[in-house]
């Protein structure tokens, strides 16, 4: 039996991140004061993408997986990006791959920080939602409407290590 390709989990960072989306967490600086000074404003951290549909919230109650994790599966969102914020306090993985010539490159897996969130943009290929360690409550969103928003596509499985 061939073993699986192994790929390392690997801190996130915002340039990293930048072809599939973006972070969504507190700038250094505010965007602007609000609320009589009493409140930060961090502004349109990233936007959503709605494709003809209407932009939905909601929340993903998750249970969670465990490094080292076998992702063998990978899909996208053709029409709309799909957010999701953490709404508790545990770091949590986030699987990406580039776009090639209609499939799926590579997975690579970044560690996200507790507290922090991202944003897919549409059409970029993502394993499913993976809380580490503990199930995990996520607010989500991303879009409804009419046409096929979900392309999934079976992958060789790919073990990620810590
Ligand atoms: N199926 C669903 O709503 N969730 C996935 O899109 C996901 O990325 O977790
Ligand atoms: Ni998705």
């Amino acid at each position: 039996m061939e073993d699986n390709m192994t790929i390392k989990a690997t801190p996130v960072t915002a340039e990293a991140f930048a072809p599939f989306g973006e972070l969504l967490a507190t700038r250094e600086k505010a965007s602007k004061m609000i609320n009589a000074g009493r409140c930060e404003r961090h502004h349109a951290l990233a936007t959503v993408e709605r494709g003809g549909g209407e932009a939905i919230i909601s929340i993903f109650r998750s249970e969670p997986v465990s490094l080292p994790y076998d992702c063998a599966l990978l899909e996208r969102h053709p029409l709309g990006s799909q957010a999701f914020v953490p709404l508790g306090s545990q770091p949590w993985l986030s699987v990406v791959a580039h776009d090639e010539g209609g499939k799926p490159g590579a997975p690579i897996a970044f560690l996200i920080p507790a507290g922090m969130g991202v944003n897919l943009r549409a059409g970029v290929w993502h394993g499913v939602l993976t809380p580490l360690d503990q199930p995990a409550d996520f607010l989500v969103v991303d879009r409804e409407g009419d046409g096929v928003n979900l392309e999934e596509v079976a992958i060789a499985p790919v073990t990620i290590t810590a």
